[in-house]
This record gives structure tokens, C-alpha cells and sequence, in this order.
């Protein structure tokens, strides 16, 4: 208790009455200070809410002080990435400027519009190469192979690839291994998940397909990857890992390179052989013409090159035909009437040989292949609409501007967005969203009309068209017609189909579905048409 006579406690009365009206101003102090932060914090809050809120109705999406448009790409993210672009640059007429975060190099102009697309692509081809970003990205994994090339590096080697792909050998090469791959191995495999009723994830089988296929042509070894029991293949599993990695920049992809190292030293040993015994059967594969072929000053092409020649075309040749048909099954399931025009169509073509023996199985000869006009029309719309490759990009390597007036300064990266101009009203009209493999037929007898490459950019354009694009045709052909004149593939209940943010456009989750036998009778029902 506080004694009134005592001084000591007057003091210390007094004294703790002084720490008490310190302690009450310091805290008020605190306390305003506390309010002048809130306040600032409120103000700073309220002026990037206007300051974003006039930049949305100025540029579409809101630009915000230092992070630029970073949180609506990470909101993006979040959902389907492409339907997000999609749905800007329809807004957008056809072309946006992304502005990354200040400290980033995420800077870019994507569009969609095929008027840009000709003159990046075409008319200013040597203005927009793939630049120094994609190769400090990629390099680790492609080095100074096609992909990654430029100028007179890439010039090379589209030379000498592109007389190969149209060389007769090249083609009796393609169609007989996969002919041979189609009959003993994919159909064996399907036929074994009918008789077992398992379903199977058709993405994940006839990526096991190309791949094998692809290595054939790159450098003539198949690697194994499409047989009973679905082996793991360390080489084709690296391979899937690096590309991943790649994407991360987290790259170190020596296993593969080991692995390639390895065949094309045993490819090396092989040539060497076959200069000894000429009996040996002549090879037509890439690798084999590259190593025979040499550089602009007479020399022989460097292991390191080989090397880089094989990823490339491995690379390019893997997936892309198999996601592609993996989309077209998956279209195929909810468009019976679709279905059932490519079973006649495929009838009605072997329904035309005069030696037909409908007893024997049906093994395609190729120039049936390429008479299925109605299959490569839904195989393109399928294409238009989940593109394998579905964003790509340039580099600007002097100051320029587009056809439709944007303005593009020296180092701009500029991504041109190829699945959302299958989504484009302006480009494909009102439908462009529905699935109808009639745009691409004209005439009365429905002949597949090719769209322009600036328009339909699944497979590029310009110089830089894709080189395989005949080949995709014609291998995607073969297999689909293989498996529709056997099977009805009919997709898994509750699959969840949405892309994979990837390179190429993979199903995230896979395609499961049941094969079931398709009756002889509906064959022979459109055999008499
Ligand atoms: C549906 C199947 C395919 C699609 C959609 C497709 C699409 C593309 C695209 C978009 C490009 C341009 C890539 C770029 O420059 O960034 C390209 C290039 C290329 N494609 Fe394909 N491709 C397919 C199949 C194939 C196949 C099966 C092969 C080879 C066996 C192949 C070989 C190439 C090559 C060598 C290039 C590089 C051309 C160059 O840069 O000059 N493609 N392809």
C-alpha cells in the first residue's frame, strides 16, 4: 500500500506517475506511428487497386508496379494455360504485349494473327530467328542440332535432312518400319488388353510407338519400347526426363548422352564394317547420311554434331504424332458420326482391290494410305484444335513492326500462340471451337484441301515448315486406320482430360480407354456400299 507521508514513495509515486505518462506518449507515438504505416500501407494498397484497375480497362490485364502482369499469368496457371492466352487474344484482336515482373526477362508479344504470323515466319524470316534465349535455355540438351539453329548452322542441316526426307530410300525405309512396327507389335498389344479386357492408356502406347519409330529413322535402332508388358527403357525414360528438365532449365542430360554416345559409336563400327563386307544391306537412316556427309569446309561432321543431330530429330519425330492422335481418340469418342464416316471411308478404299480377300487381315498398302482424304481431314481438325506444339517463339533481331501496327523493338521475344488461333472466330468463323473435319474437304467428291501454313500453324511454316509433316500424315494414317478397322476405342469413364504445360501437348493424365472388337458385320455392311 502507498504510504501519503512517505517521500520515498512521493517520489517513487511521482516517478512511476512520469514512467506511466512516458510510457502513455511512447505508446501514443507507437500507436500513431502504427497508424501512419496502416495508413500508408492503405494508401499504397488503394493506389495499386486504381492504378491496376485503369491499366485493365487500358491493356486488357492489369499491370501492376514492379510484378507487371505476373499475377494474372500465375492465375493462369492455375487453370488451362492455353484457354487463358485463348481468351486474351480473342479479347485482343489477335495480338497482346506481356510486361513481366522489372527484374525478369519475361517481356514478350504473342499473337495470333496470321497476317504476323506470314511475316515472321515468311516474308521477314531472317528478322526473327529462334534467338539467344532458346538456345541458352535449350542447349544443354540440343546443342547446335536443327532446333536450335540458326542462320547458315540451321541452313545445313535443312539441306541435308530435307534431301534425305524426299529421297526414295528414305521412304521405302519409313513405310517398312512402320508396317513392321504396326503389325508385330502395336496390334499384338491391343489385341492382348481385348482378350485380358484391361484398359489401357492409349497415350502412353503410342508414345512408345513413335518413339520406337523415330529412332528407326534417326539412326536405325529400335530401342524396343512398344512390346508385351510395356517395358521401362532407361534410354527412352532419360530421354522423357531431359526434355523435362529442359523445360526447367535444370539441365544436366548425360545419361543421355551416354546413351547416344553409345549408338552412334556403334553405328561408327558398323559403317566401318560395312565398307569391309559390301554385302552388307545399304542403311538409309539419318545418322548414316549425316556421317557420310561433310561440313561447308570438306570436314567430316564432329561425334559432338552427330550427337546433337540425332536429339534433334528424336526430339522432333517422338511425340508430336502421338499426342496428336491421342486428342483425335479422344474427339473421336464424343463424334460417333465422325467415327463412322472414317470406317467407310477406309471400306470403301479396300472395298477397291481387285485381289480383296476379306478373310485375310488388313494390312494397308500405301497407296491406300494416302486416299483417305475424310481421315487426314479429321486427323488436321484434330490438330487445329490441340496442336502438338501449342505455343512457340522468336526472337526480333531489328527494330520492326507487324501488319496489324504493333511496334517491336530489337531483342523482343514474340510468342506466337498456335492453339489459340484454332480458337480464333475471326480466323475460322463461328464454329471454330467445334469439331468438323468437313472445313478441310471441298468439291463434290470431298478432296482434303491443305489450309495456309500462317492460318493452320501445327505444322510451322515458311522455311522452317515442319520437315516430318508428310511423314506425321502418313505414319498417324496408318496407325489410326490399323487400330479403327479392328476396334472401337471407347474413352474410360470419369478420365480427366486437361494439358500437360509442356513443350508438346500431352495429355496430363493419359487417355484410358477400352478397346472393343469392332464386328465383322459393320465391316462388311460398308464394304458394299
Ligand atoms: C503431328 C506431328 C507433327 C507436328 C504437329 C509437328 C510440328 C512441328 C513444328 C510446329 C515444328 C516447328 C518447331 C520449331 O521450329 O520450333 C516442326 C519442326 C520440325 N519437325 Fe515436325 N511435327 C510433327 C512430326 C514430325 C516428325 C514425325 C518428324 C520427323 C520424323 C518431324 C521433324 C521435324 C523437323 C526436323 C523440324 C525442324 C525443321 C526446321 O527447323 O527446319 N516432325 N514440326
Amino acid at each position: 500500500m502507498i504510504n501519503p507521508s512517505n517521500n520515498d514513495n512521493l517520489t517513487s509515486l511521482s516517478s512511476s506517475s512520469d514512467d506511466v505518462a512516458r510510457n502513455f506518449i511512447s505508446r501514443g507515438l507507437i500507436f500513431l506511428q502504427d497508424i501512419q504505416i496502416l495508413e500508408l500501407l492503405l494508401a499504397l494498397l488503394v493506389f495499386v487497386a486504381i492504378h491496376s484497375l485503369r491499366q485493365k480497362k487500358h491493356c486488357g490485364l492489369p499491370v501492376w508496379p514492379f510484378l507487371g502482369m505476373l499475377p494474372s499469368l500465375v492465375s493462369g496457371l492455375q487453370g488451362n494455360m492455353y484457354e487463358w492466352i485463348s481468351d486474351i487474344l480473342c479479347d485482343r484482336n489477335g495480338t497482346f504485349e506481356f510486361k513481366g515482373p522489372w527484374f525478369s526477362s519475361l517481356n514478350c508479344v504473342v499473337t495470333a494473327d496470321p497476317r504476323n504470323l506470314e511475316h515472321l515466319l515468311k516474308t521477314k524470316f531472317p528478322n526473327y530467328p529462334k534467338g539467344q534465349y532458346f538456345r541458352d535455355t535449350v542447349g544443354d540438351l540440343l546443342g547446335g542440332g536443327i532446333f536450335n539453329a540458326d542462320d547458315e548452322k540451321w541452313h545445313r542441316q535443312r539441306k541435308t535432312a530435307s534431301i534425305e526426307f524426299h529421297s526414295t530410300k528414305f521412304r521405302q525405309l519409313t513405310t517398312e518400319s512402320l508396317l513392321e512396327l504396326v503389325h508385330s507389335r502395336l496390334l499384338p498389344v491391343l489385341e492382348n488388353a481385348v482378350n485380358n479386357s484391361t484398359a489401357i492408356d492409349i497415350q502412353d502406347i503410342l508414345l512408345r510407338l513413335t518413339f520406337d519409330n523415330v529412332c528407326m529413322i534417326a539412326f536405325g535402332v529400335d530401342p524396343g519400347c512398344l512390346r508385351p508388358g510395356l517395358p521401362d527403357i532407361p534410354f527412352a525414360r532419360a530421354f522423357e526426363d531431359a526434355t523435362e528438365a529442359t523445360l526447367l532449365r535444370f539441365v544436366t542430360p548425360t545419361c543421355i548422352w551416354k546413351a547416344m554416345r553409345k549408338c552412334h559409336k556403334d553405328k561408327k563400327k558398323e559403317l566401318s564394317m560395312q565398307s569391309e563386307d559390301d554385302s552388307m544391306k545399304q542403311r538409309s537412316d539419318l545418322l548414316t547420311v549425316f556421317m557420310g556427309s561433310k561440313d561447308e569446309n570438306g570436314n567430316r561432321f564432329s561425334d559432338r554434331f552427330l550427337r546433337d543431330i540425332c536429339v534433334n530429330f528424336i526430339l522432333a519425330g517422338r511425340d508430336t504424332s502421338s499426342v496428336a492422335m491421342s486428342w483425335f481418340f479422344w474427339l473421336l469418342d464424343s463424334h460417333p458420326t465422325v467415327e463412322e464416316k472414317i470406317v467407310s471411308e477406309i471400306c470403301k478404299i479396300i472395298g477397291e482391290r481387285e485381289d480383296l480377300n476379306t478373310k485375310a487381315p488388313i494390312v494397308f498398302r500405301p497407296e491406300e494410305i494416302k486416299k483417305m482424304d475424310y481421315l487426314q481431314a479429321a486427323l488436321s481438325e484434330a490438330l487445329r484444335l490441340y496442336p502438338s506444339v501449342p505455343v512457340d517463339h522468336k526472337e526480333v533481331v531489328e527494330d520492326d513492326i507487324f501488319p496489324d501496327g504493333t511496334v517491336l523493338k530489337k531483342g523482343t521475344k514474340v510468342i506466337y500462340a498456335i492453339y489459340a488461333m484454332g480458337r480464333m472466330e475471326a480466323i475460322w468463323g463461328s464454329d471454330c471451337r467445334e469439331f468438323k473435319p468437313e472445313r478441310w474437304l471441298r468439291g463434290v467428291d470431298g478432296r482434303f484441301m491443305s489450309e495456309s501454313a500462317y492460318k493452320f500453324t501445327a505444322f510451322n511454316g515458311g522455311p522452317r515448315l515442319c520437315l516430318g509433316k508428310d511423314f506425321a500424315y502418313y505414319q498417324m494414317k496408318s496407325v489410326v486406320a490399323s487400330i479403327l478397322c479392328r476396334y472401337h476405342v471407347k474413352v474410360v469413364k470419369d478420365q480427366v482430360v486437361v494439358p500437360k504445360l509442356a513443350l508438346t501437348m500431352y495429355m496430363k493424365h493419359g487417355l484410358k480407354v477400352n478397346l472393343v472388337k469392332r464386328e465383322e458385320s459393320e465391316l462388311q455392311k460398308y464394304l458394299h456400299v
